[in-house]
């Protein structure tokens, strides 16, 4: 079985509220709308419930007496089995967008809801869960640690799991395999292109079975070719089932995704085509 077979969060990283609502909202669970074959009927299609809902979500900092808001009120939803991107102006706020929904930070107001939890609400350990069962990351400059290898890299994501060093093993390699480095196992990044390090970094990214993928510009390190490698590799994974929200300068990557969002004057907006 495939880590994205195994989407669904492990039932050890999850509370009993968590549990409760998977039990009282089922559709939260939703196979991703691109994966159903056949197409759904329109009533079942009614019934797939949106991975994330953001209703007039704030962010402010508070910097040396002065108070920042780059996001002023962001409403979206975003269905399972979507690839999006946000762009924007630079300092637009589309990181801290990006780290609200990898629950690495809290809105300052506004519900902020992944697989029905208000994340905006939840308690820390809630976060945590959420982010090791259901978001995998992946950022632009690769984030690997140098000293180990692609094996190692990717195995970091499994630890603390309470899996057996062999399932660990075989998840690896399943996971390198899915990302085309099956025979790369054993090289350190500075044995290895850029492209090939950011594909270590979405096995990394992939391996524990992520409903979401979120990607912090993943192609701006890569040259042309290289970035058309990757895109087509999340282009797949996308079509598997994974959802894909990613923050990108790059017309050319933002012309890949279903859905182009635009973050300005701290509000998102769509990108009409
Ligand atoms: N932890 C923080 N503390 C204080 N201010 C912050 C923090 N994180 C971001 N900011 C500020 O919030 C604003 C939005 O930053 P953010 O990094 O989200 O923008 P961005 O759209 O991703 O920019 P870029 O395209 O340049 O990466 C900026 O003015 C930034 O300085």
């Amino acid at each position: 079985m495939s880590p994205l077979d195994a989407a669904q969060p492990d039932p050890r990283l999850t509370t009993d509220s968590e549990r409760n609502e998977t039990q009282m909202n089922p559709t939260a669970q939703a196979v991703p709308e691109t994966a159903v074959s056949p197409e759904p009927t329109p009533a079942a299609r009614s019934r797939i419930e949106p991975i994330y809902v953001l209703e007039g979500v704030t962010k402010s900092y508070r910097m040396q007496g002065r108070t920042l808001t780059p996001l002023t009120g962001v409403d979206i939803s975003i269905m399972p089995g979507e690839f999006a991107t946000i762009q924007g102006p630079t300092g637009g706020g589309k990181s801290t967008l990006l780290q609200l929904l990898g629950a690495l930070d809290r809105p300052s107001s506004g519900v902020l809801r992944l697989d029905g939890i208000d994340l905006a609400a939840a308690r820390d350990g809630v976060l945590t869960r959420m982010r090791a069962a259901q978001i995998g990351f992946v950022f632009q400059s690769f984030n690997l640690i140098p000293t180990l290898t692609a094996n190692e890299n990717v195995n970091v994501a499994l630890e603390g799991r309470g899996m057996t060093a062999s399932t660990r093993t075989e998840r690896v390699a399943e996971a390198l395999a899915k990302v085309g480095l099956a025979d790369r196992g054993g090289h350190r990044p500075s044995e290895l292109s850029g492209g090939q390090q950011q594909r270590v970094a979405i096995a990394r990214a992939i391996v524990a079975g992520p409903k979401v993928l979120l990607a912090d510009e993943p192609t701006g390190n890569l040259d042309e070719s290289m970035r058309d490698e990757i895109l087509e590799l999340l282009e797949g994974l996308n079509r598997e089932g994974l959802t894909i929200v990613a923050v990108t300068h790059d017309s050319a990557v933002a012309k890949r995704a279903h859905r182009r969002l635009r973050l300005d004057g701290g509000r998102l907006h769509e990108v009409r085509r």
